[in-house]
């Protein structure tokens, strides 16, 4: 059978479904080809055999229309757009989180397809308005191909709060419909094309000293083509020294409310140890990296304590220095109580993962230390993104790409401020920057190129007594004090 086409109907009706299980071609799986020349051997990346494949069975006519009607009537009361809906026409849903619904949908005007993202009731906690506020935060000035890309933003009065929606550019599929997709495991080429994107994508926002958090791979999401973009940013942090005293909170929050994903947490979250920064991210890359080249979980945890044992009996204990600064009790009880077991053999881990497959990993000795260095429970000793880049393995698998643009400096100050708020300046601000979006976004879609600046429409609304404007010309100040970087361009 063919693969369907792009928006062809399906034998169940509706669009086809291009977020079932998806399938790579592996006719141009090659075993042990990682070097940079047998990558110009194969195919351009953008032809290359990433096909999407549906794999819903043909179903009753009748049940089917039954089934259409109701995915219609939940689409039409998920996504009640109001004003905007004379933009976009929601078409399917596609997916969704702890917070959030993501639809396709098409921009009327220019036929685009869009993806949008309800954060429902967003102001209702300070969680969700943090998680919303971060994710606006991080995305409104961020241009970069390997992270996903805002086009609009605007919100509707819902009956717990504001909804809060973003819109973003269509990606086809995720990481985790990937790798699952198939009988095989992923090709070796698309392993390091994906690690490659992933790993540049991070680099923008660690020079940024932006934290993700909560990768995984569906975060990652990817296109036919094979651009990986990384998505999911309600959990994205500014990490720097003055951000110290709510990470004490979280790390509390963390171990009581499961919020990062398992088996991607890094020790430091897991441990409660009193520091943590971009580095949580490279863990998840080693975890993320190890499956894609397994197809399973390398730290499958169900709980912390799970997880907790799970790193233990894979990774044997943390050195005493990273026990003795371990702050929660029964944590370091449970580590110094747990039968010691010897050091990892990395090679063994992936190829027992693997059930005896690992190409990628057997006999390559940069690989394996690639793995060492992003799985040290030491935060401070494990690997960054810059050293990720350089290593021997990454150098050997991947093109090297000239340099990359920064991460506009308000991305950092927007993101400090985050922190800093309570629930009711959440809420006050979260509104300012989508008024101020929308304005934005709105004179650009009417071709405005004069469209004035989140600063500009945030300064311009002073009515109330709270005044954002004012609170984030402080914070400025002070991050600019706090932090010696000096960009006035982008200012
Ligand atoms: N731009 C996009 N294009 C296509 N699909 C997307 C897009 N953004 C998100 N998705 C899909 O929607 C799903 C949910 O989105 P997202 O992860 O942002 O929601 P969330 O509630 O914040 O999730 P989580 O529970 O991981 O915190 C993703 O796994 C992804 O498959």
């Amino acid at each position: 059978m063919s693969p369907p086409q792009e928006n062809q109907r399906s034998p169940v009706g509706g669009y086809h479904n291009r977020y079932s299980p998806q399938v790579i071609n592996n006719t141009q799986y090659s075993k042990n080809k990682g070097s940079i020349e047998a990558m110009a051997s194969r195919k351009p990346f953008g032809e290359a055999n990433l096909n999407i494949q549906g794999s819903m069975p043909a179903k009753k006519e009748g049940f089917n229309r039954v089934l259409d009607g109701l995915k219609k009537r939940q689409l039409q009361h998920d996504f009640k757009l109001e004003r905007a809906a004379e933009t976009y026409e929601p078409i399917q849903n596609i997916g969704s989180g702890a917070f959030g619904i993501v639809c396709e949908a098409v921009e009327t005007s220019s036929d685009d397809k869009v993806a949008i993202k309800k954060v429902a009731h967003a102001s209702a906690t300070p969680t969700l308005a943090r998680r919303t506020l971060r994710e606006i935060r991080v995305l409104r000035y961020i241009d970069h191909p390997n992270i996903v890309t805002l086009r609009d933003i605007f919100r509707t009065q819902g009956p717990l709060g504001i909804d809060v929606f973003l819109v973003m550019d269509l990606m086809q599929n995720n990481l985790h419909h990937i790798i699952y997709g198939n009988e095989e495991p992923l090709d070796e080429y698309y392993i390091n094309q994906f690690l490659g994107q992933l790993l540049r994508g991070l680099e923008y926002l660690h020079v940024a000293s932006i934290a993700h958090r909560d990768l995984k791979p569906s975060n990652l999401l990817v296109n036919q083509d094979g651009t990986l973009r990384i998505a999911d940013f309600g959990m994205a942090k500014f990490t720097d020294n003055s951000s110290k005293k709510h990470d004490d909170e979280e790390h509390c929050y963390y171990m009581t409310q499961h919020v990062a994903t398992l088996p991607y947490r890094a020790p430091e979250l897991l441990f409660v140890l009193p520091e943590h920064s971009t580095a949580v991210d490279m863990w998840a890359v080693g975890c993320i990296f190890g499956e894609m080249v397994t197809r399973n979980e390398l730290l499958p945890g169900r709980s912390v304590q799970g997880q907790i044992k799970m790193l233990l009996t894979m990774l044997g204990h943390p050195p005493q220095h990273v026990i003795d600064e371990i702050r929660c009790d029964r944590t370091k009880k449970l580590i110094q109580d747990f039968v010691r077991k010897a050091d990892p053999d990395w090679e063994d881990i992936m190829y027992c993962k693997a059930r005896g497959d690992d190409q990628i990993v057997r006999g390559h000795c940069d690989t394996i230390d690639f793995v060492k260095q992003l799985f040290q429970y030491d935060a401070t000793k494990r690997i960054s993104i810059q050293e990720a880049l350089a290593h021997s393995y990454i150098r050997r698998v991947i093109e090297p790409q000239g340099s990359q643009k920064k991460c506009p400096f308000r991305v950092k100050k927007d993101m400090m401020q985050v922190e800093d708020l309570s629930h009711q300046e959440l809420i006050e601000i979260m509104k300012q920057d989508v008024r101020s979006a929308e304005n934005t976004y709105n004179e650009m879609r009417s071709g405005d190129s004069t469209g004035s600046t989140s600063s500009d429409s945030l300064s311009a609304d002073t009515s109330g007594e709270y005044h954002p404007m004012e609170q984030h010309e402080k914070i400025m100040e002070d991050v600019a004090t706090q932090i010696s970087i000096c960009e006035p361009s982008s200012l």
